[in-house]
């Protein structure tokens, strides 16, 4: 079997059904073991990418498969493979973290022993005295933790999120992005939609910028030189100017 990236996105549009592309000629690749930041401004067709690699959001033309699967055809074999954080983890409010976590991987028809679960919290640095805790209480943070704890345990090769680190403080964002590293090193293909290109510069090997539903341009971080804030935050203001013009 061909050496493919587990995100492959080839010349795709869509449209919700009004006609009016939303997805333009959309071409991407995340490579497995890497993070890419998806880039640019509302209403630029970001979230409705992660639709289709799900197989919530029909193309119109063009290719896209998730580990080689195309979503399309079998979107249930193609979620096997991924994880998908939203922009606000839905959880179940009157299970404790631990059951939070055996229920989700029980629908994911996974069994995981206790102690891997609690393997899995600490990785996920939620501290324990909140493990056996409902999750009614439960910051964002907290809530993103046992989600990524999940999303771990699966071992899936994909993880998709859409803006994680909205309304996260610095400190919770770190420890965020921190998580997000370890993922990498896993050897998953990260996606990430953000508005946050602190993160972005911090933690993305590639950020792609996308403008009306197509990469308008896409960078690459080299070696351990990261990407520069400023510089980034320019490119955005250029894509609004011209969006505008
Ligand atoms: N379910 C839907 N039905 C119809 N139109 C939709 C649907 N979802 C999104 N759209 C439209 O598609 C376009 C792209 O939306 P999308 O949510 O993908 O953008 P985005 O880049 O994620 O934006 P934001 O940064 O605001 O979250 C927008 O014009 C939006 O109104």
């Amino acid at each position: 079997m061909p050496n493919i990236d587990p995100i492959l996105i080839s010349d795709l549009t869509l449209d919700y059904g009004g006609g009016d592309l939303v997805l333009d000629g959309l071409s991407l690749a995340v490579p497995a073991g890497s993070i890419t930041a998806l880039l640019g401004g509302n209403g630029a067709g970001k979230s409705t990418t992660l639709a289709a690699l799900l197989g919530f959001a029909r193309p119109r033309s063009g290719a896209i498969t998730v580990c080689g699967i195309d979503p399309v055809m079998d979107p249930d074999l193609a979620r096997r493979r991924m994880a998908y954080l939203p922009e606000n983890v839905a959880l179940y409010e009157h299970l404790t973290a631990m059951e939070n976590a055996e229920y989700l991987l029980a629908l994911s028809g996974e069994r995981v022993p206790v102690a891997g679960i609690e393997d899995a919290l600490a990785a996920a640095a939620l501290q324990k005295r909140a493990w056996h805790q409902r999750l009614g209480g439960f910051s964002k943070g907290m809530r993103q933790k046992v989600a990524i704890a999940v999303a771990l345990l699966r071992e899936v090769p994909v993880l998709l999120l859409d803006e994680p680190t909205s309304g996260l403080d610095p400190r919770a964002t770190a420890d965020f992005n921190q998580l997000l590293i370890e993922v990498r090193a896993r050897g998953a293909a990260v996606l990430m939609v953000t508005h946050d290109l602190l993160s972005a510069a911090d933690i993305a090997d590639r950020i792609a910028f996308l403008e009306a539903g197509r990469v308008a341009y896409e960078v690459a971080a080299s070696g351990a030189e990261r990407f520069d804030v400023r510089g980034l935050h320019a490119r955005f203001q250029l894509t609004a100017e011209r969006l505008a013009a």
